[in-house]
């Protein structure tokens, strides 16, 4: 694992909030692994989601593991947490480390090619804690990742490599959308974890 200090990571935004990438969080051979066993290892389902009263499901699989007993209302459906496992344990422990932060949700995605993307949006909902840090981990194929400003429409954009680690913290979700484009030349898939910090823990 790679412990960063301040020097080594800038706020890749302007201003508004605060973005820090470390690209080899987990060596890759770790990230390969990791990668192969997540795969198998986790409860893969279709996101859900009422949209415009319309019952829809994605081709992008999901998964949510937090503490026993959470759940919460998101695009109106309950998402019920599934137990944490022992790799996601010590993913988020190693996750910890790195950030000086401490998550109790990990919500997962996984993008089968590059036909699957996520849209803009903005991690603000209520039952996250106001400004806590997302911390975001990449693995398999490599996406780019877009970041727009609220207000002025201001975008950055960066790619997100195998193992990396993303840190969204501060005021970011206020002010800034993010989403991950479609890249049809993709054609393997990416797994990414995004650690979390509920307000009720
Ligand atoms: O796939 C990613 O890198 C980001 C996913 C995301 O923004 C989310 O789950 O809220
Ligand atoms: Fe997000």
């Amino acid at each position: 694992m790679h412990l960063f200090h301040k020097s080594e990571s800038e706020n890749l935004l302007p201003y508004d909030g605060v973005l820090l990438y470390i690209p080899h969080f987990l060596p890759t051979e770790e990230s390969d692994q990791v990668y192969l066993s997540l795969m198998e290892g986790i409860a893969w389902k279709p996101d859900e989601a009422i949209l415009y009263g319309k019952h829809i499901t994605t081709k992008r699989n999901v998964a949510w593991y937090a503490e026993k007993g959470f759940s919460y209302r998101y695009s109106g459906t309950t998402k019920t947490a599934l137990p944490w496992s022992p790799e996601l344990i010590e993913l988020k422990a190693k996750v910890e480390l790195a950030s000086f932060e401490k998550f109790n949700s990990c919500l997962l995605n996984l993008y089968h090619d590059g036909s699957e993307g996520m849209a803009w949006h903005s991690d603000d909902e209520t039952s996250l804690r106001p400004n806590s840090t997302i911390a975001s981990v990449s693995l398999g194929a490599e996406r780019i990742f877009r970041f727009k400003h609220k207000k002025n429409g201001e975008q950055v954009e960066l790619q997100l490599e195998h193992g990396s680690l993303l840190l969204m913290k501060d005021v970011i979700q206020r002010h800034w959308l993010h989403s991950l484009p479609k890249a049809m030349k993709v054609k393997r898939p990416r797994i990414n974890l995004t650690f979390r910090q509920f307000g009720m823990m």
